[in-house]
């Protein structure tokens, strides 16, 4: 499902509301919920948009389980590290229980990037069901890079082509800084709901692509979800969606 929005704080907001009810309504139907996390502008801004929002601590915020989709493989407490944005957006604001909160590897702590990654398939391997890698996510955001990378999945990189592992290390990222840590699509589309989130003209032909190419041209288009996938969009950023098509 494709929504637009005006611009791009009403898309925040409106990311935050819906992020809020359906959390609420994952852990009435399941008790608790998984929440799978994204780093860039809009991603943030969501975050601090449910910080903000009165309907905040409708969400028990001690029964979610926290990923992230990627990280930039930075030292503990780095301000460019996706877990410091989401702390200081929203994370430290409300009442998680700690051992749910999960975050990426980081650099300076004795671990390559390749062994931080197999520690998190490690994480996710042991919250999930025995036959699978990784906990069904309820929710995975992403947001939408302006070449059409989600995650740290960047178009010509050979992260695109892993189908076994749920996470890699990522190198020479052309978004900075050049190593990362990243969800695979295995991961990606073993949730239950993906949520692409795009704001600005900047993002209309990598949105267009998302729509129209397949996932190795444009890794956007391997952002699917098992049940459902919403492209959640401000106007700029769909201005090049050939009609009729849907995620
Ligand atoms: O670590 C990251 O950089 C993000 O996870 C990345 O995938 C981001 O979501 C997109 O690059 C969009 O970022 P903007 O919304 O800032 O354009």
């Amino acid at each position: 499902m494709i929504l637009v929005h005006d611009n791009a704080e009403i898309l925040a907001q409106a990311v935050a509301a819906r992020l809020i009810t359906r959390l609420v309504d994952v852990q009435a139907a399941r008790g608790s919920a998984h929440l799978v996390l994204t780093g860039g502008t809009l991603g943030i801004a969501a975050l601090a948009a449910v910080a903000a929002s009165p309907a905040r601590d409708a969400v028990d915020w001690r029964a979610l389980d926290l990923w992230w989709g990627d990280e930039r493989f930075l030292p503990a407490g780095d301000p460019d590290r996706n877990e410091t944005q989401a702390r200081e957006a929203l994370l430290d604001q409300v009442g998680l229980t700690p051992s749910r909160v999960h975050p990426m590897g980081r650099a300076g702590a004795g671990q390559t990037a390749e062994e931080a990654a197999d520690a998190y398939a490690a994480e996710l391997a042991k919250a999930a069901s025995p036959e699978d890698l990784v906990p069904s996510f309820d929710i995975l955001l992403l947001g939408l890079g302006p070449d059409t990378h989600v995650a740290s999945l960047f178009p010509g990189h050979p992260a695109l082509h892993e189908e076994e592992r749920p996470v890699v290390a990522v190198h020479d990222s052309p978004k900075p800084p050049p190593t990362r840590i990243s969800l695979t699509f295995p991961a990606i589309q073993a949730a239950r709901e993906v949520w692409l989130v795009a704001a600005g003209a900047e993002k209309a032909d990598a949105v267009h692509l998302a729509l129209t190419a397949g996932h190795l041209q444009a890794p956007a288009a391997g952002a699917r979800g098992r049940e459902r996938t919403l492209f959640l969009l401000d106007r700029a950023a769909a201005t090049r969606i050939p009609p009729g098509t849907s995620p």
